[in-house]
């Protein structure tokens, strides 16, 4: 099959990428982030979780850091909603898009949203149902689709197992979630290919960390077989709270470098990516991760 002509990027780093930071970022460096995130070009961002502050005390400002936001009509803010005592100020908030997420681990959903799998739907049906209530879409983020920090291995079959119940319920868009970067690229086409069975392609994800450099090579892969969406988070932020050891999502960056080589549309600037970057990585105090912001930063200083 040839490669897609066009990619969409949505870059999670407001969310995934900062959740797992340890010193509290300020809501107005979070909104200009975002700021500087469209300004490049990128036309989703996820912006925060409505999660309980208790569990990820990083994302507590979600309101504030939605209302700090300067708005673009043409670009696409998402939040994550764990449950129904989120979706009503996360709704008020006024998203695009919301996120439900499970797993399909039982011990990785336990850890992360404390329940089972089949109580993780059970939530979720009245979240999907007020969500397409208020015309907001859904999408629904399968963690560990390509192995678990507590089992191991996850197989294709445990990924459509949860895949079709989640489309059942109605959500109309998924996520293929590598947590830990574990993946390789056959494994990725097999977990690809199941969730192809139940959601039209541009509606299928790629969220790939990077943890064991598998990332592009995965994003790759998944090109192979028509998927044109994916997940990146600028500097290569990030990390899952709940999964120890794992780094952030492929850098945008790196994802951008690469698509940019393959002839592949993707509608952002890098320069203006890379001073994205920059700047998060300012506030936090460390250089990006990305390979590419580094090369790029470095050619700017000579
Ligand atoms: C899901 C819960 C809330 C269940 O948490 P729980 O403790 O089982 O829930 P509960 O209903 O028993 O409530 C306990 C307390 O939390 C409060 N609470 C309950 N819900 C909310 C809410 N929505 N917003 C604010 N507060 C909330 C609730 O009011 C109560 O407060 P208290 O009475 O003790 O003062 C909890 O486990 C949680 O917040 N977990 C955080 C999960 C998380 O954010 N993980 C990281 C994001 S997922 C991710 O990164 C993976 C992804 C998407 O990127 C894809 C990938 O790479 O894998």
């Amino acid at each position: 099959m040839a490669l897609p002509s066009h990619v969409k990027i949505l870059d999670v780093g407001p969310r995934d990428g900062l959740q797992n930071e340890k010193e509290n970022v300020a809501t107005q460096h979070k909104a200009q982030l975002v700021a500087m995130l469209q300004d490049a070009g990128l036309k989703e961002i996820e912006v925060t979780s409505f999660v309980s502050p208790k569990w990820v005390p990083q994302m507590g400002d979600n309101s504030a850091v939605m209302a700090a936001i300067s708005r673009r009509s043409d670009v696409r803010y998402s939040v994550l909603v764990p449950n129904l005592k989120g979706l009503e100020p996360a709704l008020a908030s006024k998203p695009d898009e919301i996120l439900v997420f499970t797993a399909a681990s039982e011990a990785f959903t336990q850890k992360n949203i404390n329940c089972s799998i089949a109580e993780s739907l059970e939530r979720f049906a009245p979240v999907i149902e007020g969500a397409h209530a208020a015309g907001v879409k859904v999408r629904a983020a399968l963690s560990c689709a390509l192995g678990c920090p507590y089992e191991g291995d996850i197989s294709a079959d445990q990924v459509e197992a949860v895949v079709k119940p989640l489309r059942a319920l109605g959500v109309d868009a998924i996520d293929i979630a590598d947590t830990i970067g574990v993946g390789t690229p056959r494994q990725v086409q097999a977990a690809m290919e199941r969730a192809l069975k139940h959601f039209p392609t541009a509606e299928v994800s790629g969220h790939f960390h990077d943890t064991y450099g598998q990332a592009l090579t995965n994003l790759y892969a998944s090109l192979e077989l028509g998927v044109h969406s994916f997940h990146a988070s600028v500097a290569g932020l990030g990390g899952c709270p709940y999964a120890k050891g794992a780094t952030g999502n492929v850098a945008t960056e790196d994802v951008v470098f690469l698509l940019n080589g393959l002839g592949i549309e993707t509608g952002i600037d890098l320069d203006k990516l890379v001073d994205a970057g920059a700047f998060i990585s300012g506030v936090l105090g460390r250089p990006p991760v990305s390979r590419v912001a580094r090369a790029l930063l470095a050619k700017r200083t000579g």
